[in-house]
């Protein structure tokens, strides 16, 4: 069976996986299409197939796929949403339009949870939450901010919001500009995920977090959450199972 290498493209960083004979054999992040590219080029000629979950602009996706096609020569598989798929049913009226990392989250949670609401939580780059029926219909999501970028904007938009992030996970009223900001963000993040949980028009069964702060906001908020690093890379072998 295949040598299959799973790349999870986010706005901070690649994700890997590879898949030997099905088995998972290698998980690693890469901060830079170089860093990543390097690494590639020490392995190429062991992959049978690359399968591509991206959300950056089609002008840099593009050049990454032919720095790819370039040094590599085994085929490279583009994962694209589809409006309906394996039961799953996208809110979105242009389908187009949706990340196609939150797609394939969605994939993955519908196969292994059918008949359950889903709220599905990425904590990365931006912060986004989707919300699937027991049907496999997607309601919708909200995108906002993740918290790299939400200290951003004070700093860039601000003249004396002046303070370090730290990992701590106090919400209490802040005392120093320090507290304030990191204080304020983090009940800003949990009140929203606490408000969707409590929200009774929904009936959330699951909540699955993913992405590079899911578990700091797991023992943040002491959410009833599972954390699945594994999601967007499962949704690609649901995808390709069945997708051209
Ligand atoms: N070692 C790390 N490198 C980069 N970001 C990290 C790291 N650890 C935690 N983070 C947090 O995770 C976020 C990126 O998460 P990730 O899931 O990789 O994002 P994306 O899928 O958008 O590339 C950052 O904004 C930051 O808040
Ligand atoms: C919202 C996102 C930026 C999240 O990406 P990430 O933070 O994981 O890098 C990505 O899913 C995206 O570009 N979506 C397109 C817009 C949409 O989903 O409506």
């Amino acid at each position: 069976m295949a040598n299959i290498w799973q790349l999870d493209a986010g706005n901070s960083r690649i994700k890997l996986r590879v898949l030997e004979t099905g088995q998972v054999t290698c998980l690693d992040t890469f901060n830079s299409e170089d860093a990543f590219i390097s690494y590639l080029l020490e392995k190429a000629e062991n992959i049978d197939e690359i399968q591509l979950a991206c959300v950056w602009s089609e002008e840099r996706k593009k050049k990454f796929i032919e720095i790819i096609n370039k040094e590599c020569c085994c085929k490279v598989r583009v994962a694209k949403v589809k409006k309906e798929f394996a039961g799953l049913k996208v809110a979105y009226r242009d389908e187009t339009k949706l990340g196609v990392d939150r797609w394939l989250a969605m994939l993955a949670s519908h196969a292994w949870y059918p008949g359950e609401v889903r709220l599905l939580v990425s904590l990365g780059t931006a912060i986004t939450v989707d919300v699937v029926d027991k049907k496999g219909e997607h309601l919708g999501g909200y995108i906002i901010p993740g918290f790299r970028l939400l200290h951003e904007s004070l700093t860039e938009n601000t003249g004396q919001v002046r303070f370090t992030s730290n990992g701590l996970n106090d919400m209490t009223l802040g005392q120093s500009t320090t507290q304030a900001v990191n204080n304020g963000i983090r009940r800003l993040v949990v009140s929203m995920l606490k408000s969707l949980i409590a929200d009774q028009s929904l009936q959330i069964d699951r909540v699955i977090f993913a992405g590079g702060d899911a578990e700091y906001v797991k023992a943040l908020s002491l959410i009833d959450a599972e954390i699945k690093q594994d999601l967007i890379f499962e949704g690609l072998t649901l995808a390709f199972s069945k997708q051209d």
